[in-house]
């Protein structure tokens, strides 16, 4: 049987409207549900400019295998992951995640600053622009996140995550989960992304109309919910909603306090998902944005009464081990998370 889907709130942040009160709801979502649809009216960032970076995705995954290859992810999260190299949930998964992904970190002066793939080199500054529009959008979020929680000062979380003030773990990643083949070996042990939360302060989430796949884990850690694409009410937007979700490093940050919710990618099947006009029969396509604070930044107390009084919630830490208080710096929390997915690339070179 099929799950009832995932009830997301969807806030718009794009407007001139009441900040405090838009603060405040995107608060309470952050705390209660860690997943939040962005509406996407075009403003922060254009439907053209979501259309040219799928595409740009398709344009990677379809590049010669050498050239991939020679771009091979290293353990500064920057590259290439081939196809079940990545594992995000050791604990339970038996292959990798069926998936490929391409990591592209911070550019410096509008250029990457990593090998890339000859095939997307006349492409670079389109990257670059998506990637700018992505972290402008992060400030903004950062800065309502701040108002929302009565931070003094407000813009404690963006001054944290400012590009000037230094280099940060932030990653521009593109997704290819190709379909399920009669051939495939192993279809039921196959996940397309093992269950996770993500690591960084928040991730913004680009998906595709009609392609099923993620979910999320319900509070209880009993049940997983689909979460569509097009939330009811989105239908005739522009572009489908940015799906903002926190990261362990914000949650961690907070207390634990805003909510880093675990989700998975997996094949629903023909038929299994709830969600309508969504499959998994073509190839599913995204994009992610994780956003993170400048690499040196202390993870200190956040100025805010409400963080403050805030006590930490034992069944989210159950669910979530790595919201728990431990690492001192945003680098050091990320390194810790990176060692346990691709456990092959530090099994080689240690
Ligand atoms: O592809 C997706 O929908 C989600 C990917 C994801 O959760 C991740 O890369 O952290
Ligand atoms: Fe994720």
């Amino acid at each position: 049987m099929a799950n009832k889907i995932a009830k997301i709130p969807v806030i718009d942040i794009s407007g001139e409207g009441d900040q405090e009160q838009i603060a405040r709801d995107l608060v309470e979502a952050a705390i209660e549900h860690g997943f939040i649809y962005i509406k996407n009216t075009g403003k922060d960032i254009p439907a053209e400019a979501v259309d040219g970076a799928f595409n740009l995705g398709r344009t990677i995954f379809k590049a010669p295998l050498s050239e991939k290859q020679a771009c091979t992810i290293q353990k500064n999260n920057r590259g290439w992951s081939a196809m079940q190299y990545e594992t995000l949930d050791p604990s339970t998964q038996r292959v990798g995640d069926f998936k490929e992904a391409f990591n592209f970190g911070e550019f410096i002066h509008g250029k990457a600053d990593q090998p890339i793939p000859a095939t997307i080199a006349p492409y670079e500054s389109q990257i670059n622009d998506f990637g700018e529009l992505c972290y402008k959008l992060c400030l903004k979020i950062n800065t309502l996140l701040g108002i929302g929680l009565q931070v003094s000062p407000p813009d404690f979380f963006t001054n944290a995550h400012l590009r000037e003030k230094g280099a940060s773990g932030t990653i521009l990643r593109f997704l290819r989960y190709p379909p399920h083949t009669e051939t495939d070996a192993d279809r039921e042990a196959d996940v397309r992304a093992g269950a996770h939360s993500d690591y960084g302060s928040m991730t913004l989430l680009f998906r595709l109309k009609g392609q099923a796949g993620l979910e999320i884990l319900s509070q209880d850690g009993k049940t997983w919910a689909p979460v569509p694409v097009v939330p009811p009410g989105t239908e005739n937007d522009p572009s489908p909603p940015i799906l903002l979700n926190i990261g362990d490093l914000l949650s961690y940050w907070t207390n634990g306090l805003l909510r880093s919710t675990v989700h998975r990618v997996v094949f629903p099947g023909p038929g299994k998902t709830s969600v309508e006009g969504e499959t998994d029969s073509e190839p599913r396509y995204s994009i992610a944005f994780f956003c993170h604070p400048v690499a040196t930044t202390p993870l200190e107390p956040v100025p805010s009464e409400r963080v403050r009084i805030h006590k930490g919630d034992a069944q989210a830490k159950q669910e979530n081990p790595y919201a728990e208080k431990k690492v001192l710096t945003a680098d050091e929390h990320l390194q810790m998370r990176l060692k346990a997915s691709y456990l092959q690339l530090y099994k080689d070179k240690e």
